[in-house]
């Protein structure tokens, strides 16, 4: 793979500012959370089921607006884009579910490329960058089988080359070994790592696995009831 798109602002890749978001009327699922990932850092985001992983998540890949407070991608407040501004803020970002999300009709490969066909490039321009992304995940072999011939590991693989194929500055992974064995979650933890270290990607992984996150060693923002109760800046040496 090679390095892309680099972001050369010096901002905070993600920064949230005193965010609070409560869904209709029921209490506040997060309650003012103060955030900064820097370019190229790599998070897991941890906190019992409920405490809001996935509601903070995708208030970071602009799926849902704060209540209140500010959030800002790659130097950029987003609280008062318009559609165009935010698609193609949104192009930034990768995201990989625990469900994968893969359409059943296509291949692999059809998966993967689809992002790019969405954009109106040509076969021939994508042909090459897809299989090569497919190699790197482990599925070579696989490009023309359909989503459900895969094992679970290798759906995720699968949605995890479909987040990279746009080269976004962001990846956002909730709960992404949620429905692979231990193993499987390893090697899916190690692809995060790699394309961390080798592209610089800035990366955030909401997970429940206590076990990965010692592994991994990397920074930890813990959510308890909507608060952040530690953070990055608060890790113990
Ligand atoms: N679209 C929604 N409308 C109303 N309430 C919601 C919505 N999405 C989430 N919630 C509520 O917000 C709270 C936090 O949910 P969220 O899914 O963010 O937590 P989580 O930490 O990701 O949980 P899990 O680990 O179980 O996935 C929960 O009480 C949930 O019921």
């Amino acid at each position: 793979m090679n390095r892309f798109n680099p972001d050369m602002t010096g901002e905070p890749a993600v920064e949230l500012n005193a965010v609070s978001l409560r869904y209709d009327t029921a209490d506040e699922v997060l309650s003012d959370v103060n955030i900064r990932l820097r370019p190229g850092s790599f998070t897991f985001l941890t906190g019992a089921s409920g405490a809001g992983k996935s509601s903070l998540l995708k208030l970071i890949y602009l799926a849902h607006a704060p209540t209140r407070g500010e959030v800002r991608l790659f130097g950029q407040s987003t609280g008062m884009l318009k559609r165009r501004q935010l698609s193609a803020l949104r192009r930034r970002i990768g995201v990989v579910f625990q469900d994968f999300r893969l359409l059943e009709h296509l291949t692999s490969f059809e998966n993967v490329a689809l992002p790019l066909r969405v954009l109106g490039q040509k076969p021939e321009q994508y042909r090459d960058e897809v299989a090569d992304l497919l190699r790197w995940v482990g599925l070579g072999e696989r490009m023309h089988a359909l989503p459900q011939s895969l094992s679970g590991g290798e759906q995720q693989r699968l949605s995890i080359a479909r987040a990279l194929i746009n080269k976004p500055n962001l990846l956002v992974a909730d709960e992404p070994t949620g429905n692979v064995d231990p193993e499987m979650g390893k090697r899916i933890f190690r692809l995060f790592v790699e394309l961390n270290r080798r592209l610089n990607t800035t990366v955030i992984i909401a997970t429940h696995d206590l076990g990965l996150i010692r592994e991994f060693e990397a920074p930890v923002l813990r959510l308890q009831h909507g608060l952040i109760v530690q953070d990055v800046e608060h890790q113990p040496a």
